[in-house]
């Protein structure tokens, strides 16, 4: 594999009409998860892409579970679990900037993994894994989880990223700061936005930073800042990079994600710290221009028009 990642995947509610959610009565049934957006963001670029999960056995996990393998992703390590419903969540759009997410998804059918479901060999044969902070925000004893799962990637000489993706609904700023800096030893690259940047590290400031990340021997640290670009900083590099294209907002939720899967294609091709933040930023605003937090991820193609680098024909 090239890149591997563990969450809980749900079932996304998007609403067909704009407003408080009471007034909304009709809804489209999409698919969502911040570390599946990461998967499928990496499979369509046209990375080996394995994601670790488990899914209600019922119909809303076995859709999911086929959604993922029809994404081109290895679904080895994904089980369907009696007893749990697979997860859900409404999205509340009440305009472009203010977007609610409501949570169905405390009985997750993450709470059955254990420790030793983690497989060294798996880990091992991949080159990035990938952690965000929603899968460990579900119950308490993900991030142990989380934990032999980086462990296991830095034993085996593998990167980890790491994208806070901090959610207050699912848990405490505090429980979130503790549990996310015990990870942080164990990661290479963090991709954190400036609130996510505050509450986690006490800084927004990208000096500070570097400084902090220092003491965690974090190789790559980029602060995402939404329509001003992202600053990466990257043994020693510092780039403030705008963005390059804007685009017409339709639905940002997943646009972390596919920041972090841009980020992710540079870092295992080994592009200049430059070009990886432009097109980590690129692959970002293709996914605000399309409802739902997946469907927007582009393919490599896509990406050539996007950059300019090739001319698009439509008709
Ligand atoms: O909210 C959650 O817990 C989810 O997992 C559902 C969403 O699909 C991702 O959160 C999108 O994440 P962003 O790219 O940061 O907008």
């Amino acid at each position: 594999m090239d890149v591997i990642t563990i969450g809980d995947a749900l079932i996304t509610m998007n609403p067909q009409t704009s407003g408080p959610l009471r007034f909304v009565n009709t809804f489209e049934r999409k698919i969502g998860g911040a570390e599946l957006n990461v998967a499928i963001g990496c499979s369509r670029l046209g990375l080996k892409t394995g994601w670790i999960s488990r899914l209600g056995n019922d119909e809303f996990g076995r859709y999911i579970s086929s959604y993922a393998r029809g994404e081109g992703i290895d679904t080895s390590k994904v089980e369907l679990v009696n007893g749990f419903p697979t997860s859900v969540y409404f999205k509340e759009i009440l305009n472009e900037e203010r977007i609610n997410s409501y949570y169905y998804r405390h009985n997750s059918p993450t709470n059955v993994f254990k420790v030793e479901d983690i497989d060294e060999e798996y880990v091992k044969n991949s080159k990035v894994v990938h952690i965000s902070g929603v899968f460990p925000a579900i119950n308490d004893t993900n991030k142990d989880i989380v934990l032999q799962l980086v462990k296991l990637a830095k034993k085996n000489n593998v990167i980890v990223t790491f994208d806070p993706n901090i959610r207050l609904k699912l848990w405490s700023g505090e429980k979130a700061k503790a549990v996310l800096q015990s990870f942080l030893p164990f990661v290479d690259v963090l991709i954190t936005g400036e609130e996510e940047a505050e509450l986690l590290l006490g800084s927004t400031n990208i000096e500070e930073l570097i400084e902090l990340g220092k003491h965690y021997d974090i190789s790559h640290i980029v602060l995402k800042r939404g329509e001003k670009g992202a600053i990466g900083y990257k043994g020693g590099e510092l780039i403030d990079a705008s963005p390059v294209i804007s685009s017409k907002i339709v639905d940002t939720i997943g646009a972390g994600d596919g920041f972090a899967t841009g980020y992710i294609y540079s870092l295992i091709n080994d592009w200049s710290l430059e070009r990886s933040l432009r097109f980590a930023n690129a692959v970002a605003c293709y996914v605000i221009g399309v409802p739902g937090d997946n469907e927007g991820l582009p393919y490599l193609e896509d990406m050539a028009v996007i950059l300019g680098e090739k001319e698009q024909i439509t008709r």
